[in-house]
């Protein structure tokens, strides 16, 4: 048996496709743009609906390229949580955002509550981005700052011509005949000298 006692981080990564999933975020501040931009600079067609009692213009000038996203500035309701897949919460009620938790974990709705750990189902994570490379980085919630430098760091590091090669290897995937065997073998020759051995 796999010995995973030593894992650290049991964090399980997953990449969404967002506009399959029908997305609510509760707040119209700074947390609630920060947290809207996050889905839409990955999914830019995502389903989200906000609902804050106040809707920060910055937040509604943002949202306006994105035709879908619904916003509707009034109190939260707890039917807002019908026929969701996914919750955010970005208000500044740390007692709302408990009682609403309670609920999305009975109707078995995934939630995050920005900046508070102990009650979400999930985090976000610092992401790179280089064309069909997506990389979510974690810290296991230790420090998001470094997150954000690892992301800097990565972007900084791979080359902004990686989809090139992406859409090479995608080329020579489609060329090669034989088995699924021949093909792991041909693609891990031809991508062998990507990687420095020690
Ligand atoms: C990655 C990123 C994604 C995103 O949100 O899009 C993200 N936070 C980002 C930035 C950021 N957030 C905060 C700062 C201020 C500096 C600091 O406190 O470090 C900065 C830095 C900055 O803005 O420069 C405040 C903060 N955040 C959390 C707490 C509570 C706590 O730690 O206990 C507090 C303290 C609140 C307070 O003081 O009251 C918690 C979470 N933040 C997470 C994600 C999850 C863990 C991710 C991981 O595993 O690392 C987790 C657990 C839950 C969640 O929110 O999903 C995004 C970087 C995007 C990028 O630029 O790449
Ligand atoms: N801004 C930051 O970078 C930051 C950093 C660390 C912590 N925080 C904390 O995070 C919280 C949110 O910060 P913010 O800057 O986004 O605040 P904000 O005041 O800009 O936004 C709060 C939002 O919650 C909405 N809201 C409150 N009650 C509601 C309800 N019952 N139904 C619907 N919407 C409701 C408000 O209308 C508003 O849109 C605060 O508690 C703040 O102290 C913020």
């Amino acid at each position: 048996m796999i010995q995973n006692t030593s894992i650290k981080n049991r964090l399980f990564p997953v990449f969404l496709k967002l506009e399959e999933l029908n997305v609510l975020l509760v707040g119209g501040g700074n947390v609630g743009l920060e947290k809207l931009s996050a889905m839409l600079n990955n999914s830019p067609e995502a389903k989200v609906t906000v609902v804050g009692t106040m809707i920060r213009p910055e937040l509604r000038e943002y949202a306006q390229s994105f035709p879908q996203v619904i916003i509707e500035e009034r109190n939260f309701e707890y039917n807002d949580l019908d026929n969701r897949d996914l919750v955010i919460l970005a208000t500044d009620n740390p007692e709302l955002h408990a009682n609403i938790k309670r609920s999305t974990a009975e109707r078995h709705i995934l939630c995050n509550v920005a900046d508070t750990p102990a009650l979400c189902d999930f985090y976000l994570g610092s992401i790179v981005q280089k064309g069909d490379l997506k990389i979510g980085i974690s810290t296991n919630g230790k420090s998001p700052t470094m997150a954000k430098r690892m992301r800097e760091f990565l972007d900084d590091i791979i080359p902004d011509d990686i989809q090139q090669l992406l859409d090479n290897l995608r080329e020579i995937r489609k060329s090669i005949k034989g088995d699924f065997q021949e093909k792991i073998r041909v693609l891990n020759e031809v991508t062998e000298t990507m990687i420095n051995k020690k």
